[in-house]
């Protein structure tokens, strides 16, 4: 059963209870380039009670370099290091946990996101934004030259997606041998300003059917993304909250991670997914409108 806040001590309460929040980007933030209403004054009520705060998103499109400017022009002051995206894991996963030697290169679906923090781990990668790659023009398989050094394919949110990154990364993955597929996220949607488009699992649909395999995930609910911010932030579970608006990301991953957890109706989920008959199986701690519902503890009782 979920809680829903209301009043001015249940926001006071959950305060109270949690050090540590850990934030979702889109649909609780922002959608697209539009702050969500309240969310600027929220984050300063925390900061100012000095809470650890952690921003974790699916969103592959842009580095942890490129969020802080994202961050920077809404005017929300943040440090890079409070930012983990699933490019990050992804690149963090092939550099650490792969540990794919150095002569070999990564098949990127992506954006230029995902091939800085792919540069910053020091792996070298093709496809991605290289124009070659970003054409309408009929993909010809008999003029393909396959690199026999491509080790992995890295699959994230490309909104320039076409038959041709399609088809380069299932030539690598089928005959390149023991080449690793994964997917930095596999969000089905994902919420802009003006309604859903289909997210980065979207993308890479198409390739898990040709395969007939599932990639593996680096962003939420899997665990490489809490290593990644495990790895850099301390934290007490039992005094850490996850805040999402997608339940089989974000409030999944912080069940996962044995955090309590509070979704947010300003992205994916409605609240009857939630509540009632048709409830998911996946159920926050807490539920509230939005993030600026924060905003009445400022508010004289
Ligand atoms: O990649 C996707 O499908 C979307 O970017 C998705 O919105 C993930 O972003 P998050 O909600 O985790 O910030
Ligand atoms: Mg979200």
């Amino acid at each position: 059963m979920s809680a829903r806040l209301n009043t001015r001590e249940d926001y006071q309460k959950l305060l109270d209870a949690y050090d540590t929040w850990l934030f979702d980007c889109d649909g609780v933030l922002w959608r697209g380039d539009h702050l969500i209403d309240g969310v600027t004054e929220v984050l300063d009520i925390l900061r100012r009670l000095n809470k650890k705060i952690v921003f974790v998103t699916n969103n592959a499109t842009k580095s942890r370099k490129t969020y802080k400017q994202k961050f920077d022009q809404l005017g929300i002051s943040i440090h890079v290091d409070e930012i983990y995206g699933s490019a990050y894991a992804a690149a963090v996963y092939l550099s650490t946990v792969v540990k794919i030697p150095k002569d070999k290169k990564v098949y990127v679906i992506g954006q230029s996101g995902l091939e800085e923090e792919l540069r910053d781990e020091g792996l070298t990668y093709i496809g991605g934004t290289d124009p070659a790659d970003n054409t309408l023009a009929q993909f010809d398989l008999s003029n393909f030259v396959l690199d026999p050094d491509v080790a992995a394919v890295v699959c994230g949110l490309d909104t320039q997606i076409n038959y041709t990154k399609l088809s380069k990364a299932f030539q690598y993955l089928t005959r390149n041998p023991g080449c690793l597929f994964i997917a930095t996220n596999e969000d089905s949607t994902y919420p802009t300003w003006h309604g859903l488009l289909p997210g980065a699992g979207a993308v890479s649909a198409p390739l898990r059917y040709a395969l007939g395999k599932d990639p593996i995930c680096t962003g939420k609910p899997s665990t490489t993304m809490l290593d990644c911010v495990k790895a850099k932030v301390h934290f007490d579970p039992s005094r850490t909250i996850m805040v999402g608006d997608r339940l089989n990301t974000d409030i999944l991953f912080g069940q996962q991670g044995g955090l309590a957890t509070l979704l947010v109706l300003t992205g994916i989920t409605s609240e009857d997914e939630i509540i009632g008959p048709n409830a998911s199986a996946i159920i926050p701690n807490f539920f509230t409108q939005g993030l600026g519902d924060f905003r009445v503890i400022d508010k004289s009782p």
